[in-house]
């Protein structure tokens, strides 16, 4: 990649966009032709990823500009049916430039599986008899995936919790496996059921579930970054935006909305990457959940010592790169070139950088002139397509909407009428 910072990319058509993206990435032209609607997805390969397939449902397709990612230019595939994600995302990722773009981290791809275990008579010397246990289980376990274990993954670590319900007392193991490049749901599933029943009987109790933990929270990804405070319109800004995200820490009201936000950013990377957006979701929803037993914000930006405005953002990212609709979708896999991450610990910190640009722009628009102007002028286009309007009349009544601050359908109907010369407004999209 030479340069994420493309000028004028978005008054390209589409045609130009893919050119640019192509050339920006070291593509050939080809290999983003199945971004083409009529080369993406076949029904015959849609037919061979879910049930009862009846056809092919298509989202837009955009990329983020102007990211730096610890010193390297990329751009970032979103697939998103809102209007101004994928521009907010380039706007924070702009003001990131300035003071070096985002830095980011992340652990080992660890996913644990869960097993449970009921009625055990003595649930504490349970727990003790199954960590003995803990070589055997583990090689028990590893037979499973030789794959895995020949790129370097494997069983980590075995670790066994007793939990109260009001069902009484499970004993539950968790087998903590490093999936390497995979999301690794398939991977430590089958791990889990092949060890239950050897667990169940060291235990002395009967399994139940064997199944991933969707809180991967020892999966973590996370993203930094300074927002000079001139880029950001002034000190004035900074101080306001600090305040937004301290709301968001201490009233679950605020902190749904404000992830809402974040998640606006991760969901579109991870669908365009052909990853599992539920479990990502569940993932940061768990992690939202701070050691209080509150729901709170998943991201903190607070003031830095020159006055400029620090943004962190850390969440559970367990996104893959070799299985699923990663392998599967040519649309994904494009997706993945555009990015060329070397593994999927590189492509979680990616979609972590994404969430908090995503979090910055919609901050900064509320601490400042409100969500309305820069969406809303965005959504006319929608808009006017509802309304009726075609070709050159799209834009014609965007300018209208946004220019009487009014951008709803019968205003979008009541201009088209006037642009077509008759006094009565269009009747949404039948023109
Ligand atoms: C919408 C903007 C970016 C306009 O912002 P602006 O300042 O009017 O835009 P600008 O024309 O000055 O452009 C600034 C940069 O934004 C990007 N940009 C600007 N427009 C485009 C476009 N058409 N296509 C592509 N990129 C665009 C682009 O990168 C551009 O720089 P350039 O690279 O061109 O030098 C700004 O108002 C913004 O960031 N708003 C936030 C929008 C947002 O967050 N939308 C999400 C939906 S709302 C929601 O669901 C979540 C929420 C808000 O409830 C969460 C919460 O409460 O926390
Ligand atoms: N609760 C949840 O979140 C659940 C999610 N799922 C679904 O599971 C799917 C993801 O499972 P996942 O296990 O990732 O998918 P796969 O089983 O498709 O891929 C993992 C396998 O790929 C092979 N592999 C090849 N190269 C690598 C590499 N470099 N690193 C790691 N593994 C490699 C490994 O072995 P081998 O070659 O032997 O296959 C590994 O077991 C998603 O579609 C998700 O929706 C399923 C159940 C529950």
């Amino acid at each position: 990649m030479t340069s994420s910072r493309l000028s004028g990319f978005r008054d390209l058509d589409v045609e130009g966009r893919r050119a640019t993206v192509a050339e920006q990435a070291g593509l050939g032209a080809a290999d983003l032709g199945v971004l083409d609607p009529t080369r993406g997805l076949t029904l015959d390969q849609a037919d061979h990823m879910i049930e009862n397939v009846v056809g092919v449902m298509g989202l837009p397709f955009g990329v983020a500009t102007n990211f730096t990612i610890n010193g390297e230019d990329v751009l970032v595939p979103m697939v998103t049916e809102e209007p101004s994600v994928v521009a907010a995302a380039s706007n924070s990722a702009r003001i990131a430039r300035v003071r070096g773009g985002f830095f980011t981290s992340s652990t080992a791809p660890l996913m644990q599986a869960q097993i449970q275990i009921l009625g055990c008579a003595d649930p504490a010397g349970a727990r003790v008899r199954l960590l003995e246990a803990r070589e055997e289980l583990i090689e028990a376990a590893n037979a499973q995936d030789p794959a895995l274990i020949s790129f370097g993954g494997g069983v980590h670590d075995l670790v066994v919790r007793l939990v109260e319900s009001r069902a009484g007392t499970y004993v539950v193991a968790h087998l903590v496996v490093d999936v390497r490049d995979a999301m690794g749901a398939n991977a430590v599933n089958t791990m889990a059921e092949a060890v239950a029943e050897r667990a169940g009987r060291i235990a002395g109790g009967r399994t139940l579930l064997r199944i991933l933990t969707n809180k991967a929270d020892m999966r973590l990804a996370r993203a930094r970054a300074v927002f000079d405070s001139e880029a950001l319109g002034g000190p004035e800004v900074v101080e306001n935006i600090v305040h937004a995200s301290a709301l968001a820490e201490s009233d679950p009201y605020r902190a749904a909305t404000h992830n809402k936000g974040i998640m606006n950013g991760i969901t579109a990377v991870v669908l365009a990457t052909g990853n599992d957006t539920r479990a990502v979701e569940a993932g940061a929803h768990s992690h939202a959940v701070d050691e209080r037993g509150r729901y709170a914000a998943l991201s903190h930006f607070e003031k830095d010592a020159d006055g400029h405005l620090t943004g962190v953002l850390e969440l559970p990212m367990p996104v893959g790169l070799v299985g699923g609709a990663t392998k599967v979708h040519p649309v994904a896999r494009a997706a993945v070139r555009i990015l060329a991450p070397p593994d999927a610990r590189r492509l979680a910190e990616v979609v972590v950088a994404t969430g908090l640009a995503q979090n910055l722009a919609a901050l900064r628009a509320l601490a400042t002139e409100g969500i309305q102007r820069g969406h809303m002028s965005l959504h006319a286009r929608n808009v006017a397509v509802s309304a009726g309007a075609t070709g050159d009349e799209i834009e014609k009544v965007v300018a209208r909407l946004v220019q009487d601050r009014a951008v709803r359908a019968d205003h979008a109907e009541t201009v088209l009428a006037e642009l077509r010369g008759s006094s009565t407004p269009t009747s949404g999209g039948t023109a």
